[in-house]
């Protein structure tokens, strides 16, 4: 595996309210994410110290006690919310190395059973918050919500440097926001658990529009490219990494091709990494991701969307966000979704049944 230090590829959101630079801010949106496939984002507004307040909330959160922490687990939780422990996620069917927060839009939801074709909807729901840190329920719905502003601005921006209307995709994320705040700690590498701790997260693509991505100043993010291979996206401070998800990928046709990336925590890498992902999706119940209508000699160029039989696309949303997490918390898959368990098990992934 070859890594390599890219000459960062930085956007700035704020270009986009000046008509002086909007032009070339589309430009750069353009072509970034077309041949570099991800970026860092800047101007985006977001104030770094309520995140850095969100932050360290959330690592007072961490520093519970294990059987603490157990509470909100996401093993109890139908909706894919709470606390996923070290060890307790799977990437690619490997353990990733991290513990985490998922936290999602607030919305009461039934629970229905898998053999509902609509069991997918089952992914809205309540969060799971810890007693032993009330505060940690209002900042991260606060910032949430700042998130989601800044990720419709700029996915109504990809959609405009494609040459089309603004509001293209809008009839997929009108009304209650598709969306997931993960909040992420990885150990420091100390060696103790040999090879199993590189593996923070194990390589995928996002199954959504974009994720928008805060690191901290530890590193250890990768990003897969056509010419170099695995390089390091590399902290910058107070930017966002955008990652091109899967349904960026299916409306356009593979024009966007979403990114695979990984976190790695080499030995060596004494010190603890936390991230702050938000993703922001589509309404589930859109049964069908629409093509967009690119111009002509954008469509001469889409590649189509990938085929991976490990990770197959669905033009469904409510079945490609669920297939997800069916696969990587498998102790909630196991509990609430055991048929599509079994499949997993079985196949390695969910395609057998759809
Ligand atoms: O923690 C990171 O930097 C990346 C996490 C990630 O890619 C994910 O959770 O989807
Ligand atoms: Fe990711």
């Amino acid at each position: 595996m070859s890594t390599d230090n890219l000459n960062l590829p930085v956007i700035d959101l704020s270009e986009l309210d000046n008509e002086n630079t909007r032009a070339d801010f589309y430009r750069k949106l353009r072509h970034m994410a077309r041949d570099v496939g991800f970026f860092y984002l800047v101007g985006h507004g977001v104030d770094p110290a309520e995140r850095d307040d969100l932050l360290q909330t959330a690592k007072r959160f961490f520093a519970l006690p294990q059987d603490a922490k157990d509470k909100i687990s996401m093993d109890n939780s139908p909706h894919f919310r709470g606390y996923t422990k070290l060890g307790n996620e799977n990437t690619r069917n490997k353990a990733d190395y991290r513990e985490q927060l998922d936290i999602g839009e607030e919305v009461p939801s039934d629970v229905l059973p898998e053999e509902d074709p609509r069991f997918y909807l089952n992914l809205h729901g309540p969060n799971l918050w810890p007693a032993e840190v009330p505060e940690l329920k209002e900042k991260a719905l606060a910032y949430q919500d700042k998130m989601h502003s800044v990720a419709v601005k700029l996915l109504r921006a990809f959609v405009v440097a494609l040459g089309l209307p603004e509001d293209s995709l809008d009839e997929l994320i009108n009304g209650v926001p598709r969306q997931l705040l993960k909040i992420v700690h990885y150990p420091a590498n100390t060696g103790e658990d040999g090879e199993a701790q590189q593996q923070g997260c194990g390589p995928h693509k996002d199954s959504d529009f974009m994720a928008l991505l805060w690191q901290d100043e530890t590193g250890g993010l990768q990003v897969l490219t056509d010419d170099k291979g695995w390089v390091d996206a590399a902290p910058l401070k107070d930017s966002f990494i955008v990652n091109i998800g899967e349904l960026l990928e299916l409306t356009t046709n593979g024009y966007l091709i979403a990114n695979v990336h990984q976190v790695v925590m080499k030995p060596g890498t004494n010190k603890a990494r936390y991230s702050i992902p938000y993703f922001l999706s589509a309404n589930l119940d859109v049964k069908e991701v629409p093509l967009l209508p690119l111009p002509a000699e954008l469509q001469a160029q889409a590649r189509g969307p990938t085929s991976d039989p490990l990770n197959p696309l669905f033009r469904d949303v409510g079945i490609n966000a669920i297939k997800s997490r069916l696969r990587a918390h498998k102790n909630t898959t196991k509990k609430f979704y055991p048929e599509h368990y079994a499949e997993i098990e079985k196949r390695g992934t969910t395609r057998g049944r759809y």
